[in-house]
């Protein structure tokens, strides 16, 4: 009886020592691993602290002297601002540059769910997605170190704001449609959890040295609600690019952002914003107007004239797509991967004998 007994507490001890040995290993690999992808470095003065992922951009950099050059940013460095805060140019050297996001909150009022996020955010790369970096947390602010689109927003070179102005014709504008869809699709379908964007619009959506279309700003509506809760309660988004259901339920939904989709394409067909003064004055906005329009049948009168030349089949499809895309009834709205396969299918359908954008909008949108 003794010797049992003496023999299950040797099992019980070699077991509990196991699970200690198991548990201090698993630890070991996800420090090494976690080592192997970042750089970390303290900020001794103002109690900081910079963490970047390990990237072929990245990795030459010397954090010590990247760290100082990022303290050192200031008002001429300015290269926009928004709802979050001010974005700065950071050139390390003449060929590479990064695009700082100063966010106005510090990390005083956050716990370690704020890195988590960040951290999520750093594992997404796709060629529709503005890459993130790394960042910087301290008590009094945080910076999101993005990789640089040179071309600015689409929403700048649209409306004319961008300094290096840039002539949209149509196979730049159907690239860049294309290019957020996708990009839009790989945060609702590929990324685990899935991402709801939530403030989809022209001024969120980059362009690269290509004119290639990237999301940007993809989780920090939900970085930003207060305490982080992911109740998706927080007004986010933009007026002029949300869907009619968010202003009952205040619930951000993938659909919500098939919605603001649906404006961004109206943009780039008419070349007008979701709510131009010429809309207020008229109490209406672009999405009634356009919808108007075309009920008139009349929809060429909505068109950017700047477009002319276009290719009256390609623009008319994506107004049909836009229109889908903007159904006040949720569930009649397209998920994103139909919305990106009805916009391929307007360049494949030219090599596919027998189909034509008739008969695929329909079949498409009701999946
Ligand atoms: N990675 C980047 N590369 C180049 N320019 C950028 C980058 N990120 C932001 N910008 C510029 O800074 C501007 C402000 O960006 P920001 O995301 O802070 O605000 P916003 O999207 O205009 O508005 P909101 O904060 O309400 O979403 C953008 O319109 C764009 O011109």
């Amino acid at each position: 009886m003794g010797n049992s007994k003496a023999l299950l507490g040797f099992y019980i001890t070699i077991a509990c020592l196991a699970f200690i040995a198991s548990k201090i290993i698993m630890s070991i690999l996800l420090y090494k691993r976690w080592k192997r992808k970042h750089t970390s470095i303290q900020d001794i003065d103002s109690g900081g602290k910079m963490v970047m992922f390990r990237s072929t951009m990245t990795n030459f950099l010397r954090s010590d002297s990247f760290l100082k050059k990022t303290m050192k940013l200031s008002n001429k460095d300015i290269i926009g601002s928004g709802g979050y805060g001010t974005v700065y140019k950071l050139s390390v050297n003449d060929s590479i540059s990064f695009a700082v996001k100063r966010l106005n909150r510090g990390s005083a009022d956050r716990d370690r769910s704020f890195e988590r996020e960040l951290e999520a955010m750093g594992d997404i790369k796709h060629r529709n997605i503005v890459t993130l970096h790394g960042y910087y947390t301290s008590p009094h602010y945080n910076l999101l170190i993005y990789e640089l689109m040179p071309n600015g927003s689409l929403d700048a070179v649209l409306h004319g704001k961008s300094k290096n102005k840039v002539k949209l014709d149509w196979p730049s504008r159907y690239k860049i449609a294309v290019g957020a869809a996708r990009g839009i699709l790989y945060l609702h379908q590929d990324c685990i959890p899935h991402i709801i964007h939530r403030d989809i619009k022209s001024s969120n959506i980059l362009l690269d040295g290509n004119m290639e279309a990237r999301v940007s700003d993809f989780g920090l509506a939900a970085l930003m609600e207060p305490e982080n809760t992911h109740v998706s309660t927080f007004v986010a988004g933009t007026f002029g690019y949300l869907a009619p259901e968010y202003f009952d339920t205040g619930k951000a939904t993938a659909k919500g952002d098939v919605y603001s989709f649906g404006v961004v394409l109206l943009e780039l067909l008419t070349g007008r914003k979701p709510m131009g003064e010429e809309f207020l004055e008229e109490g209406t906005k672009l999405v009634t107007w356009v919808q108007g329009v075309v009920q008139e049948k009349r929809p060429e009168h909505a068109l950017d004239s700047s477009l002319d030349p276009y290719p009256a089949n390609e623009v008319n499809q994506v107004l049909s797509i836009a229109l889908l895309c903007l159904e006040p009834e949720p569930s009649k709205r397209p998920t994103m991967a139909t919305v990106v396969k009805m916009l391929e299918h307007i360049k494949s359908e030219k090599h596919v004998s027998g189909s034509s954008s008739a008969d695929i909008l329909p079949k498409l949108c009701t999946e």
